[in-house]
């Protein structure tokens, strides 16, 4: 047996058949409509396509903040479309990562205490959970802007500290809607920035967004239409 298996080898997400349907009869949309998905871990993943195609519900899907209607899904090789609202929860709070386009940070905590919050949920202890949310702000450039509230902070900041709160759980993928669709174009780029950062220390990493920007540093984008897939391209290439 091999003592080592190579990184590429390992699916992080994993999906067959993976389908989400709203409403019923004349109202019935197929927002996500029988998707085959393999993500391998340490790949970059941007999904793009027109408005309505169904990217946030796949990004939901794959995050387990939404369950399928049918299909299979699996988050590093565990499978999970079938898990209760329990064990969902606590599958987003240990093992994923999530970024949203309008940061969802907590308004009357500091950038240091928003970060902190999610590894004392997960069961961190304070010292530790402290040391490391201030870590991680450091490392996306916040470390004099800790003791702030998200109001006194700017949409690219605040969009980095919850980029430092998505990556508080070492998560296995982090998964990211829109993340610079609120920003602008200086913001845009200290977010680009750090996603370039975190592709290249090998995180895993599916970011849905309208930004060609952000899908040129990505190792593998997805065009979408109507709920499925209508290209696999590997645009960025040379990767
Ligand atoms: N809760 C819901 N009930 C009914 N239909 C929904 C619901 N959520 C999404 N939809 C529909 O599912 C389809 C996919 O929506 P989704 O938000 O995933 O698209 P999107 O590609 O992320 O769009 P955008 O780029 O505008 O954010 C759309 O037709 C949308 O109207």
């Amino acid at each position: 047996m091999r003592a080592h298996l190579d990184r590429t080898e390992i699916m992080m997400l994993r999906a067959r058949g993976l389908t989400k349907r709203y409403g019923w009869n004349d109202s019935l949309v197929r927002a996500v409509d029988e998707i085959d998905l393999d993500v391998p871990a340490g790949q970059s993943l941007a999904i793009m396509g027109p408005s309505g195609c169904g990217k946030s519900t796949l990004l939901h899907l794959l995050g387990g903040l939404q369950r399928p209607t049918s299909g299979e899904l699996w988050v590093a090789g565990r499978r999970i479309d079938r898990l209760g609202e329990r064990a969902l929860a606590k599958l987003r709070r240990h093992h994923i990562g999530l970024v949203f386009q309008s940061f969802h940070l907590m308004d009357e905590l500091t950038a240091v205490e928003n970060v902190e919050l999610a590894a004392l949920l997960a069961g961190t202890s304070p010292g530790p959970a402290r040391r490391r949310a201030l870590h991680l702000l450091d490392r996306v450039g916040l470390a004099d802007r800790a003791a702030h509230l998200p109001s006194e902070l700017s949409g690219g900041q605040r969009q980095r500290v919850a980029i430092a709160r998505a990556l508080s759980n070492s998560p296995q993928v982090v998964l990211a809607d829109e993340p610079t669709g609120n920003l602008d174009s200086a913001a845009t780029l200290e977010v680009l920035r750090l996603f370039e950062e975190l592709r290249a220390a090998g995180q895993t990493l599916v970011v849905v967004t309208h930004d060609a920007r952000i899908a040129a540093i990505a190792d593998r984008v997805i065009a979408m239409r109507d709920g499925a897939f209508a290209d696999d391209s590997m645009l960025a290439g040379a990767r």
